[in-house]
């Protein structure tokens, strides 16, 4: 894995009107990893991913992408810059088939297909590879949760990514759903592309991130590996709501 940070962001403040969502806060997102956003409600993860992603900018504070300043950039120059995310509220193109869904982004970003026969092609490597091929003609209203969680997947990897937003993927999926989503993410990490996620689900972080980050109440209170920041006694406290010696107990 290499070293350089792909994402650097220094010092970021989000202000709505009276209220600090996100204060001063500081990382670095190493290239070719996996890096893991968690905190409770309210934490500011989704306001941080939303200045990352060039939703809103930050009140204070740049952010960086291969060294460059990126703060002032808007949302849709992002995948031009091959990056893609993916939204906690699923935002398929809902009459329209899966394959449809992924040809429509296929158009999108740095690589945009030049023509309908690439975007097919395009297209069907992209659901092969994320296990939605056999339902390519199925509605995206029509299906389930974890479909529509893949497809929001398979849509981003279309735009031909090299950096993957994932806000909170694994919401609503069982436990064994949840691993299904853990090893496609395995797998479009190993296949070279770095990934940033938040979530909720401990077992997904633990499982995929080699590097977390804890916010509460919008500040950064702890960053490590995944045993560094479950052990941190802190972390325990306030995001898991217990204190050390309960764990044990
Ligand atoms: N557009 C906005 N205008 C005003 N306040 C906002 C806005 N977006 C977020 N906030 C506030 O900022 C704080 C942080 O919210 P944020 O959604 O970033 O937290 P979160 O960690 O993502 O929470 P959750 O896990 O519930 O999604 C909250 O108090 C929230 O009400």
């Amino acid at each position: 894995m290499a070293e350089s940070p792909i994402i650097e962001v220094q010092n970021i403040t989000k202000r709505f009107k009276g209220l600090t969502a996100v204060k001063d806060v500081s990382f670095s997102i190493r290239e070719g990893g996996i890096t893991g956003m968690i905190g409770p409600n309210g934490a500011g993860k989704s306001t941080t991913f939303n200045m990352i992603c060039g939703y809103y900018p930050p009140t204070e504070g740049r952010i960086f992408y291969k060294g460059e300043d990126i703060t002032d950039k808007k949302a849709f120059e992002y995948t031009n810059m091959k990056i893609a995310r993916t939204f906690q509220i699923m935002k398929p193109l809902k009459n329209l088939s899966v394959l449809d869904n992924v040809v429509a982004s296929s158009y999108f970003g740095h690589a945009g297909a030049k023509s309908v026969r690439e975007a097919r092609e395009r297209a069907m490597e992209v659901l092969q590879f994320t296990g939605l091929f056999e339902k390519r003609h199925v509605l995206s209203k029509d299906m389930g949760t974890p479909d529509q969680k893949r497809l929001e997947m398979a849509r981003a990897l279309a735009t031909k990514p090299e950096m993957l937003f994932l806000d909170e993927n694994m919401a609503g999926l069982n436990p064994a759903e949840t691993e299904e989503a853990i090893r496609l993410i395995r797998k479009i990490n190993e296949s070279g592309v770095t990934i940033f996620l938040i979530e909720h689900i401990m077992q997904a972080v633990v499982s995929l991130c080699e590097e977390v980050i804890v916010l509460h109440h919008g500040e950064k209170i702890v960053e490590g590996t995944p045993e560094q920041v479950m052990n941190d006694p802190y972390v325990m406290e306030v995001y898991l709501g217990m204190k050390k010696e309960d764990a044990h107990a």
